[in-house]
């Protein structure tokens, strides 16, 4: 299962089609929506925000809510396209007042891609490498969570610190055990309290200060077969393909599965999970290893980490060189959010989906879902006269 996108921030619409769909899935216009919503919101964003209403429209692939086999296409329509027509018109002449952006924001992809492409205008580069374009993403993974959904997969994520305010320190086994309905109740997407109070402090002073926050947050997966992926090639190891899916998301600098960094400085038996069986089912008396083993699903819940960095536009802007004078001056300023953590930490949850989806499919087919579904269930069948 496969998606691409295409879409400018400020352009009409985004756009995203993804193949490779078994038949059969049913897809709801209103799960995804809500995934829609669920990316807008979280403390911190900026004021584009209260212009979108994002809402997906699907256009082919989808037929009396069950996929058809065939490529879906989704779209969400930019609000903020109708003041932006006259700069943003695919056709016609540039207006004779249009303003370039020619004063490039470090930390933004402005100005490596004003070079690299070779334009004097970094809006030609910054309407594509703005994160909106992550709405079209979350749409199109709307498709892999409902694939997903229908094996019993469940994938949430919190977000677990802002700045230097961090949650409550928890172990692997409290990170699989957090209600989604409480993390969505949290303007923050955070389960703890007092945290969340100290985070949305922390984005007022940063905001009051002209600054910008980043974070991390936290996904977990429920419900997945042991085995998916591969120990066999590099990369197909199922560790290698949700890193680089979390590093597709832009700011995204840093992933860590499990207990991530922390597994670096204790001994060998503070940090792998004791085999155990259960009846017929080998588990697990911890999960330190986020629930993946030699690139594969451990069969215990999926828990990976991610950071994101502060966002790169400031109101109070650093320094950078004007492109048209070469003079040093201060970077541009567009409308910009102060943390999108929350926002982030929705993306990604999209991003391991599609990671999940496919490492499915490798396993299990993908033509519809009766076969896949059949196919699963003759895996577990064999998996439990292994454990017999
Ligand atoms: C959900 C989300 C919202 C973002 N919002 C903004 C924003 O409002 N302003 C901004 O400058 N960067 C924002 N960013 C970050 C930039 O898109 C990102 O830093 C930029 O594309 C450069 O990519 P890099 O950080 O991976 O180098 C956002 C990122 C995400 C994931
Ligand atoms: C539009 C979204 O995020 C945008 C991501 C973004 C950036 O530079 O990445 C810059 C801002 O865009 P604008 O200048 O239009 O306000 C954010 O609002 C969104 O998430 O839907």
């Amino acid at each position: 299962m496969e998606y691409i996108t295409a879409g400018e921030s400020h352009g009409p619409e985004l756009t995203a089609i993804v193949t490779g769909v078994p038949a059969g899935l049913p897809v709801s216009e209103e799960h995804i929506n809500a995934d829609l919503a669920r990316r807008q919101a979280g403390y911190g964003r900026g004021g584009r925000m209260a212009i979108e209403k994002d809402k997906v429209c699907v256009t082919s692939g989808v037929r009396f809510g069950r996929t058809i086999g065939s490529p879906i296409a989704l779209t969400v329509a930019n609000r903020d396209w109708e003041n932006w027509t006259c700069r943003m018109a695919a056709f016609g002449n540039a207006p004779s007042d249009l303003v370039r952006e020619v004063t490039p924001r470090p930390g933004h992809a402005d100005l490596v891609g004003a070079l690299r492409t070779n334009t004097d205008d970094c809006r030609n580069i910054l309407e594509r490498a703005s994160a909106r374009e992550t709405a079209a993403r979350v749409a199109a993974a709307g498709i892999a969570r409902e694939f997903l959904a229908e094996l019993g997969v469940d994938i949430m994520s919190y977000v677990v610190s802002v700045g230097d305010v961090s949650m409550a320190e928890e172990s692997m086994a409290d990170a699989a055990e957090h209600k989604p309905l409480d993390i969505e109740l949290s303007e923050m997407r955070c389960p703890d309290a007092k945290a969340t109070v100290a985070m949305k402090k922390a984005i007022d002073k940063a905001k009051a200060d002209g600054e910008s926050l980043g974070g991390t947050f936290r996904i977990v997966a429920t419900g997945l077969v042991p085995g998916l992926g591969t120990y066999a090639t590099g990369t197909d190891r199922l560790t290698s393909r949700i890193g680089a899916a979390l590093f597709s998301i832009p700011a995204i600098k840093g992933v860590e599965f499990g207990l991530g960094f922390k597994a670096a400085v204790r001994p060998g038996s503070q940090v792998h999970d004791p085999i155990l069986l259960d009846g017929c089912d080998f588990i697990r008396a911890s999960n330190n290893a986020g629930g993946l083993e030699g690139g594969m699903t451990s069969g215990m819940p999926l828990i990976v980490t991610a950071a994101m960095k502060p966002i790169p536009t400031l109101m109070t802007p650093l320094q950078t060189v004007n492109l048209d004078t070469l003079a040093v001056e201060e970077a541009s300023k567009e409308r910009s959010d102060v943390c999108a953590v929350p926002a982030a930490a929705v993306v990604a949850e999209g991003e391991v989906a599609f990671a999940l989806a496919n490492a499915y499919i490798e396993a299990f087919g993908n033509t519809c879902m009766a076969d896949i579904k059949a196919s699963i269930k003759a895996y577990k069948q064999r998996l439990r006269t292994m454990g017999r």
